[in-house]
């Protein structure tokens, strides 16, 4: 279970009269900072996927960075498990996987000898490596190029690769930023199918998107950030009346028509 609970963070602006003086209307920036995130909260059960949405810059890597452990909040609270992530520091961090942006592999090294340096760093046994390892290639559909360099990999089969890098330690929760941007329809689905393989094992998973087809074939919840606070959190349903996508994206329009007035 993730329990995630108003959530703040903001940054100081390296200069902050560039946005002033380009005119910037985001209200967001505010004397020296910039308050990215401000009341993020959602909560992912067992057997759930949640699906982050909202506009460009509205605070979903920032809110998902949090959630992972990797950036500090400067208010709210994260617990994993019923475990608060910050007095349990890297204990709780172990049990989460989580795929970035800035995820990588060693690019000289394959799929497979990744995969195993990864997983030995997070303490797995030979024995466990291996089966979770094969497990992933199968999963993941990466059997044919487990012994390739990933330097020699399409951008597609690379994204897979890092996926796996992810929840090579077995993690107890899954967030994963973006999985699918830039993937073709092939590399898509296989990596939704994964998706729905841990939901099928009860691992809670978020993973953001730009793509409502995907909440709508995957997701039990949605969360969608709007200039950086949680606007909304419960189902599909309770969103747009129902779960397909031309539902969702006819809400979600709705509710976003001032960026569109504001980008002519
Ligand atoms: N280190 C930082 N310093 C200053 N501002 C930042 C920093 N990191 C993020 N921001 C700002 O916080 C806001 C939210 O950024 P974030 O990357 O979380 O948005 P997002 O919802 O993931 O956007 P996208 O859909 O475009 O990926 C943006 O306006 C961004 O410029």
């Amino acid at each position: 279970m993730i329990k995630v609970t108003d959530l703040h963070k903001r940054f100081k602006l390296a200069d902050p009269k560039a946005g002033a003086a380009s005119g910037s209307k985001d209200p967001r920036q505010r004397g020296r900072f910039f308050y990215s995130v401000e009341g993020a909260s959602l909560s992912c059960r067992p057997g759930q996927v949640l699906g982050l949405i909202g506009p460009n810059g509205a605070g979903k890597t920032t809110t998902l960075r949090m959630i992972s452990g990797v950036l500090k909040p400067d208010q709210g609270s994260i617990s994993i498990n019923d475990e608060d992530l910050h007095s349990n520091g890297e204990r709780v961090r172990k049990k989460i996987g989580f795929l970035s942006a800035s995820t990588s592999l060693y690019e000289r090294f394959s799929v497979e000898e990744n995969l195993r340096y990864f997983a030995g760093l997070y303490g797995l046994s030979n024995c466990d490596s291996n089966d979770q390892i094969d497990l992933l290639c199968q999963q993941l559909q990466m059997d044919s190029y487990r012994h390739r360099r990933v330097m020699d990999l399409s951008s597609g089969m690379k994204q897979r690769a890092n996926i796996a890098r992810a929840v090579v330690h077995q993690p107890q929760v899954i967030i994963l930023d973006e999985p699918t941007t830039g993937l073709d329809i092939m590399s898509t689905e296989i990596v939704m199918e994964f998706i729905r393989q841990q939901q099928q094992q009860q691992v809670p998973v978020i993973f953001s998107t730009h793509h409502l087809e995907e909440v709508s074939l995957l997701c039990d919840q949605l969360c969608v950030i709007d200039k950086g606070h949680s606007a909304f959190n419960g189902s599909l349903e309770e969103y747009a009346g129902d779960r397909d996508a031309v539902s969702l994206r006819r809400r979600f329009m709705a509710e976003h028509q001032q960026l569109l007035a504001e980008a002519v």
